[in-house]
């Protein structure tokens, strides 16, 4: 076999993999501390302040939520609060608890200064969420017991622990849930020159030989993202093994990706299908995001979390109030020319707001785009 597809053929190439395997070999190359996480400069220094500042106070450190598209990092840097401040890790997510007495387990059994990473925090039932702004500010919960008239609330005290909260999706935040954070830091999509460090580390940690050129090509197909980079170095050494080659050089390297759907601008199949979507069946938008995950088959929040952010930032697809539009660029990718009287229907200001600032602030996105569902 020399096609190493994910097993999930459809699921997007940023989502986490099914096979056991791809994720023994990510859990491996996850950075075990703030040092050693590439980019991000301005989260990794205001984390690493509170970080110290807690250590030098000797308590336990503020809630911080995390927020961004997938694959950039968000457990990775869960794990690294606990690994810093030298904590022992929970973790679990939204999903997972469907009544608050699920929570009230989990916070009860937190041991003193232990982190709690709760994933998709966005997605948690709203008894729990209720108990856990509680938690977060006092650290006590309201244990109920019994049902209907002779209901009581047991209060209950915590150990002080930090609560690490990670969402794609930071505007779906309750007010008062995202008030209650410390620390909130948005991940952004890496650059090039991050993700070829990011590959270099792996590719030492993988004992493969591979040229600077190499790694450059596919760090350039990447889509900004860590997993996507180390999935992408795994399938070319895989590639690279089958074939013989000892030293993996740029030729190499982007025969081995010319089989796996990532395009020279990084574009993923789920990404491409929303633009051809956008421009064949709606003739370049603007669509609202519901009729447009219909068009591709998707989930509208799958649509908006992992193709969007990425392709906004790419400049290729805009979100307007009247819904989705495909940029020009977006038609020269998929190698058709926008007609003039489609040009001539663009907004003006489509870019007014920098694509840049649309990823550094989720709050600034919202009273943009309003939302059409
Ligand atoms: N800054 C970084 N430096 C080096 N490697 C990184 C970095 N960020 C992420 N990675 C790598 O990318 C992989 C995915 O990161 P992670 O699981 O933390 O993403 P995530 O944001 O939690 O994604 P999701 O939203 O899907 O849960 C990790 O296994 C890690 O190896
Ligand atoms: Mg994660």
């Amino acid at each position: 076999m020399t096609d190493h597809h994910d097993p999930h053929e459809d699921a997007p190439l940023v989502a986490p993999s099914a096979d056991p395997e791809d994720r023994a070999v990510e859990a491996a190359l996850r950075p075990k501390n703030l040092d050693d996480f590439v980019g991000q400069k301005r989260v990794r220094r205001q984390l690493s302040l509170v970080l110290e500042a807690s250590r030098l106070r000797g308590r336990s450190a503020d809630h911080v939520l995390l927020s961004g598209p997938p694959g950039l990092g968000k457990t990775t840097l869960a794990m690294i609060i606990a690994a810093e401040m030298n904590a022992p890790l929970r973790i679990t997510s939204g999903p997972a608890i469907q009544h608050a007495g699920d929570l009230a387990a989990i916070l009860s059994s937190l041991t003193e200064g232990e982190v709690l990473f709760l994933d998709e925090i966005h997605r948690m039932s709203r008894p729990a969420e209720e108990m856990l702004y509680m938690a977060m500010e006092d650290f006590r919960v309201d244990i109920i017991v019994g049902k209907g008239p002779g209901a009581t609330a047991i209060p209950l005290e915590l150990p002080p622990f930090t609560l690490v909260g990670a969402t794609t999706r930071a505007g779906l935040l309750p007010g008062p849930l995202r008030d209650r954070f410390g620390f909130t830091g948005h991940l952004e999509f890496y650059s090039t020159e991050e993700l070829e460090l990011v590959l270099r580390r792996s590719a030492m940690l993988m004992d493969m030989k591979v040229n600077s050129a190499s790694f450059a090509e596919i760090a350039g197909r990447s889509r900004g993202t860590p997993r996507i980079a180390n999935r992408l170095l795994r399938r070319v050494r895989d590639w690279a093994l089958v074939h013989g080659i000892d030293l993996i050089d740029a030729r190499s390297a982007s025969a081995a990706l010319d089989m796996y759907e990532v395009d020279a601008r990084g574009l993923d199949r789920l990404d491409r299908s929303v633009l051809t979507a956008l421009i064949t069946k709606f003739n370049g938008g603007p669509v609202g995001l519901s009729t447009l995950a219909i068009a591709v088959g998707e989930e509208p929040e799958t649509v908006e979390t992992v193709a969007e952010p990425y392709l906004v930032r790419e400049g290729m697809l805009g979100r307007t109030p009247r819904g989705r539009i495909a940029t020009a660029a977006a038609w020269k990718h998929l190698g058709l020319v926008m007609p003039a009287t489609v040009a001539a229907a663009m907004p003006e200001d489509l870019f007014s707001v920098a694509p840049d600032d649309l990823m550094g602030s989720e709050s600034a996105l919202d009273s943009w785009a309003q939302p059409d569902s």
